[in-house]
């Protein structure tokens, strides 16, 4: 059995970044920029009031008077120039004319007709933002980078219309077995229900795949086979369940016999064990096993990462964190623990009753994994630990 850390490198060396194609922003939240973008324009383009009020020339002090000559409002500049003695009434966003020096709030300002005099508690000026404070014309947005609202807002104010993304991954997902049905449907008393495929499409859609459930794959080979010719195209191809040794997991035997070449088979990892990589066509094939919990704790380690790294954000796995143990733990078996766990208020973390691969309900409730390396020595409350997030 390999590591955990071979496995991924291994699917990585699967995996190539995705074409590009341009989308309109309005369409780029969660997508990955490719190419960096330039600002068109200074930002403010001009040097703005920041404030509602009087645009002045000459000294600002309590007591001094000026003659207002015009107005600026946003989107409608004062034509003219302000001299010594000179105010313009202006609101906050309007380009401050040529020749004020400063922005007085209207709040410090009593109005007479057309002559402001300042009050005797002034606040603080200039109340201008120069030009370019925000960002300037030839200012880069650097690729690659998933694109968040924020990075949106500040594309959109660079006046760049379209970017270039990655394309989505396709993502066919199989749900295996004869035990199954799909949630909604009449199952025998022999039967369950196909959970697994809608917690791993979610999470494939969340890292910016699209993603199709396809039929449940009886456990034959034929009904196999007809299930992968419809993931046709697909650049990621998600198998679950009949992973492991039994006379009806089938998933290994049929993607051999259609081509598939084999990177791995087994992880030294709890849980997951059974894990499968490789290739069929031109896509990633991983064979997940079929326990639920199972199933989803190799889509955080793997299937994640490995959408990342086709979206062209590089190798690497999921980010983990630390937290303090909220109790003893006994030494760790051979195979890395993915312990399913809850982030306290206090900041520590404590594994969740039972560590069965198929206790959904338990994962559910969890909010992080705790990670115990192959091997690892018996831990003391307190000490440190490494976890990933649970976030999907
Ligand atoms: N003799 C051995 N038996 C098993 C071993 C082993 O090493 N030797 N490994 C165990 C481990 S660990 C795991 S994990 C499972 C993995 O088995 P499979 O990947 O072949 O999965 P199945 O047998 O098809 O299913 C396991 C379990 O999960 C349920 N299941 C399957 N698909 C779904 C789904 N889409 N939604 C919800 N639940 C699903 C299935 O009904 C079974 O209960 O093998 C152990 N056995
Ligand atoms: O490897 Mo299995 O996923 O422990 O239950």
């Amino acid at each position: 059995m390999i590591s955990v850390e071979e496995a991924l490198a291994q699917i990585f060396a699967l995996t190539m970044p995705l074409p590009t194609e341009t989308v309109p922003l309005a369409q780029a939240a969660g997508r990955v920029l490719r190419a960096p973008l330039c600002a068109g324009r200074d930002q403010p383009p001009f040097a703005a009031s920041a404030m509602d009020g009087y645009a002045v020339a000459g000294p600002v002090g309590p007591g001094q008077r000026y003659r207002v000559t015009g107005e600026a409002a946003a989107g409608h500049m004062f034509a003219g120039h302000v001299g010594p003695g000179e105010a313009v009434r202006i609101f906050t966003g309007a380009p401050v004319p040529p020749g004020a020096t400063e922005v007085v709030i209207q709040e410090d300002v009593t109005r007479d007709g057309d002559t402001i005099t300042l009050r005797d508690a002034l606040g603080r000026g200039p109340n201008i933002r120069p030009q370019g404070q925000d960002f300037r014309a030839g200012d880069q947005i650097s690729a690659p980078r998933r694109l968040r609202g924020v990075d949106l807002g500040l594309i959109a104010a660079m006046n760049c219309a379209e970017v270039t993304v990655t394309r989505r991954p396709d993502v066919a997902i199989i749900a295996t077995g004869d035990e199954l049905v799909m949630p909604g449907e009449q199952p025998r008393a022999d039967q369950i229900i196909a959970s697994n495929a809608f917690a791993l499409k979610a999470m494939a859609e969340a890292e910016g795949a699209t993603a199709r459930i396809l039929p449940i794959a009886r456990d034959t080979e034929a009904s196999l086979r007809a299930v992968f010719d419809l993931a046709q195209g697909a650049d990621v191809i998600v198998t679950i369940g009949g992973a492991s040794v039994g006379d009806h997991d089938l998933v290994g035997p049929v993607a051999d016999a259609m081509g598939a070449t084999r990177a791995f088979y087994k992880v030294a990892l709890r849980p997951g064990k059974p894990l499968m990589a490789g290739q069929l066509g031109s896509a990633l094939l991983l064979g997940l096993p079929g326990n639920p919990v199972s199933s989803i704790v190799c889509g955080y380690l793997f299937l994640r990462p490995a959408l990342r790294a086709m979206q062209g954000l590089g190798h690497y796995p999921l980010p983990t964190n630390s937290a303090a143990l909220g109790c003893d733990l006994p030494q760790n078996g051979p195979r890395a623990h993915y312990m399913r766990a809850t982030l306290g208020p206090g900041g520590t973390i404590t594994p969740v009753s039972s560590q069965d691969s198929a206790l959904l309900s338990l994962l559910a409730l969890s909010n992080a994994l705790l990670v115990r390396p192959a091997h690892d020595g018996p831990r003391k409350a307190g000490e440190q630990m490494r976890y990933i997030a649970l976030d999907l």
